[in-house]
């Protein structure tokens, strides 16, 4: 009876692989291509499993909004049962009470605006250390690694936010705290042969369940010594740090749901996972392009002097007025979203969408990349033009399909504000004080812009420019 159902229209598959073969090194761009040809809800089958690639903003709002429930859920994916204890994360954790409770407890006390301001000075710190590094560059005239600068400053800022200190790279073992945070990553998203054919996911041919074990092992040790440091009484007026609020709960019992030592690891895990790297990768794609297009940058430039006013820090409190600057991080996450395809949604029952069927359990994959591309959209959508957004009410809340970099629905990021107030900081701050020029007298078109898909995907090559003082001492 299924198979008399319309199922999407999609390529032709092989015999038991499917499709696999037919992505590359950037699915999201493959999947682009064959959108344009199989349309916007597009079927395709990777090993054993369905999956509904998803193209165009009428057939996302159809996914993530009408339909919201029915997809809401996240497959289980073999790295998220291994590292993430068996998926009690947020991210990962299928649809159902423990989710549904769990989000909105870490919606209250994780994510709050509340809780947000509590790490404002701490953000300012971090900041105001990397604009000194910055200006010792420039006094020397020397070119600086942004992207490193910018990845240890989003990884420190996290890593204090959530667990009250920053990590030298001595902790954890001899492979150090970012050899052992990047060996998680690159499993996480290694290819895996029990994410496709579960049958034979047991065997653990290729190896990846014994070593996702092995540094499960390492995070859990880690994660016990730092929920240990915290039952020492804090001093009076300490901030509380996420580890801090997590253990205060769990202890007062007052959840309603089962939450033991196991999901406040995993909530801390989940969390620096999602916002160091997100916040940092859109900082440098935003960076990157305004050295591309410094007709832009001197625009900003223009907004920040009018705004905040030269020879002064840029504070939180100007982030809303900046009206510009925010148009150029829309311009940025459209063309370059860290997360091109969201995180995959599971279907919870059979169901019909534009006339399609779409039976229970199949992935489905929000292109958003290839949304955020689409000629049929965007007028001139390769280019950069931050100005597309004026007098336009598009947002990044998720209520326009058309710029999903944040998703939407239920399933959509709980921890967007907390990303933008990182990002929007970071950005003004490095161009109110420095001007950029590219190294080795390079032409702002010769700029390295290859992606590298990931966990998130970010630049291919780093991002290397020479910073010159904009204000004197
Ligand atoms: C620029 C920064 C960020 C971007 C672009 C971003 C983007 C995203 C995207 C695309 C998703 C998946 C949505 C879906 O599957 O429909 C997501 C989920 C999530 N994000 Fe973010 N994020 C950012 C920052 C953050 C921060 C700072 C936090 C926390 C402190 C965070 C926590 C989460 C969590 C917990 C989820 C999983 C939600 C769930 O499945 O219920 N994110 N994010």
């Amino acid at each position: 009876k299924r198979t008399q159902r319309k199922l999407p229209p999609g390529p032709k598959g092989l015999p038991i692989i499917g499709h696999l073969h037919m992505l590359g090194k950037n699915p999201h761009q493959d999947f682009q291509k064959l959108a344009e040809k199989h349309g916007p809800i597009m079927s395709m089958r990777f090993g054993f499993i369905p999956n509904i690639i998803v193209s165009s903003p009428d057939a996302a709002k159809q996914f993530l909004k009408t339909h919201d429930l029915n997809f809401a859920s996240r497959p289980s994916l073999e790295a998220a049962k291994h590292i993430s204890y068996e998926q009690r994360n947020l991210s990962f954790s299928p649809y159902g009470p423990y989710w549904r409770n769990m989000r909105k407890l870490c919606t209250l006390e994780l994510f709050s605006n509340l809780k947000i301001n509590t790490f404002q000075a701490l953000r300012k710190r971090e900041l105001a250390e990397l604009v000194n590094i910055l200006e010792q560059a420039a006094q020397e005239h020397v070119a600086v690694d942004i992207s490193t600068r910018i990845t240890s400053l989003t990884s420190d800022i996290s890593c204090q936010m959530v667990f009250g200190k920053k990590f030298e790279n001595k902790e954890f073992d001899e492979r150090g705290f970012k050899g052992v945070i990047e060996e998680g990553m690159k499993m996480a998203v290694a290819f895996n042969l029990g994410d496709y054919f579960p049958y034979i996911g047991a065997l653990d041919l290729q190896g990846l369940t014994k070593k996702m074990k092995a540094i499960a092992k390492v995070w859990d040790q880690f994660f016990e010594k730092i929920l240990d440091e915290h039952d020492q009484p804090k001093e009076h007026g300490q901030t509380k740090d996420f580890v801090d609020t997590m253990l205060g709960i769990m202890k007062s019992g007052e959840s309603e749901f089962e939450f033991d030592r196991s999901h406040v690891k995993a909530i801390l895990m989940d969390v620096f996972a999602a916002s160091a790297e997100t916040s940092s990768t859109t900082i440098e794609w935003t960076l990157s392009e305004l050295l591309r297009n410094p007709r832009v940058l001197r625009k900003v430039q223009k907004e920040l002097e009018q705004v905040v006013g030269l020879d002064k820090m840029v504070e939180e409190s100007d982030l809303e007025s900046l009206e510009y600057l925010n148009m150029v991080i829309k311009e940025a996450m459209r063309l370059h979203p860290v997360a091109p395809l969201l995180l995959p949604h599971l279907s919870i029952e059979d169901c019909t969408v534009d006339g399609f069927f779409i039976p229970k359990n199949s992935r489905v994959v929000i292109n958003v990349w290839a949304i955020g591309r689409d000629s049929k959209v965007w007028t001139d959508a390769e280019k950069f033009l931050p100005e597309r957004f004026v007098g336009s009410n598009i947002d990044l809340r998720g209520r326009d399909f058309e710029l999903l970099p944040f998703g939407s629905g239920r399933r959509g990021c709980p921890g967007m504000q907390l990303g933008l107030t990182m990002v929007r900081l970071v950005v003004a701050q490095l161009v109110h004080y420095f001007n950029w020029d590219l190294p080795n007298g390079m032409q702002q078109s010769e700029l390295d812009m290859t992606e590298e898909f990931g966990i998130v995907v970010g630049r291919a090559t780093h991002l290397i420019a020479i910073p010159t003082s904009r204000f004197k001492k």
